[in-house]
């Protein structure tokens, strides 16, 4: 692959890819769960994640950010190969909410912190660090509860610390696991308003989904998984009757003459 043009700003220029898979495997246990995937997400695009429940979704984008190796294929963050790249604090990450709420007795003003830290040095928070936290905090929402702990929280209002905690280092991509899922309906329209003034700002964004839902309108592209392997990248498929309703586990994708077939139901 060619090498990114550097724009003046020394960001790679638009268009450029600022997440390259290719051919990615990787196996949890003895089961193979990627199996040779392509994922290009290029500077200022929202790409939405989809598939059935262990299609390999979340170990795709967990191993866009180290945490799973993989057994073959390569990954480059903003044309860095991922072995190399060390510019973690431009890349926000929102993990797979699994608790409600977190054992640990921290405040939500402290959860946010923690993502900054990658900007600091020393870990310790400047002025401008504290305003940039405080920012993330008004963002979703939390502004009056930034000295609760966030085990007073409900589970709506835990994922936009998580999403604050991300938002701190002001990345340049947003990579979120599964957003919505189990957040009410107030927080959703929340985290919607964020992603939207996200993206207004050029920020690129991969979201694992279950359903498009509120935030179909921001999407540009939709990869598909299916048993570890993309079988659609393109447009979103357009969720319709019984499907667009929440809770929905899949969606059903129409094409102008014939249904998109995506393997999302099988
Ligand atoms: N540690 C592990 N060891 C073995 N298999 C695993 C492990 N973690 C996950 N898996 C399996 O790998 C497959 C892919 O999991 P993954 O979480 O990537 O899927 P997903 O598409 O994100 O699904 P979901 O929508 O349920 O989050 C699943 O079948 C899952 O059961």
């Amino acid at each position: 692959m060619s090498e990114p043009a550097i724009a003046a700003d020394g960001e790679t220029a638009i268009g450029d890819a600022v997440i390259s898979m290719r051919g990615a495997r990787a196996t949890l246990g003895s089961r193979p769960v990627l199996r040779g995937v392509d994922l290009t997400v290029r500077r200022g695009e929202v790409v939405a994640l989809l598939g059935a429940n262990g299609s390999g979704k979340s170990t795709a984008v967990r191993s866009v950010i180290g945490q799973i190796p993989l057994t073959e294929g390569e990954i480059e963050l903003f044309g860095t190969g991922l072995r190399r790249f060390r510019q973690w604090s431009r890349v926000g990450y929102v993990p797979q909410r699994t608790t409600a709420a977190s054992g640990v007795p921290a405040t939500v003003r402290e959860v946010v912190s923690s993502g900054r830290l990658s900007r600091t040095r020393l870990g310790l928070l400047s002025r401008a660090d504290r305003a940039a936290v405080d920012r993330a905090i008004a963002l979703v929402g939390l502004a009056d509860r930034a000295k609760d702990s966030v085990g007073a929280l409900s589970g709506g209002q835990h994922q936009r610390v998580l999403i604050a905690r991300a938002l701190a280092s002001e990345p340049k991509l947003l990579i979120m696991d599964e957003p919505m899922a189990g957040v009410d309906l107030a927080s959703q329209e929340i985290l919607a308003a964020t992603l939207r003034d996200q993206v207004a700002a050029g920020t690129t964004v991969l979201l694992v989904l279950h359903e498009l839902g509120a935030i179909e309108p921001l999407i540009d592209r939709a990869v598909v998984l299916r048993d570890g392997c993309v079988v659609h990248d393109g447009p979103p498929p357009k969720a319709v009757g019984q499907h667009a309703l929440p809770g929905h586990d899949h969606v059903h994708p129409h094409a102008a003459d014939e249904p998109l077939r995506t393997g999302l139901l099988t």
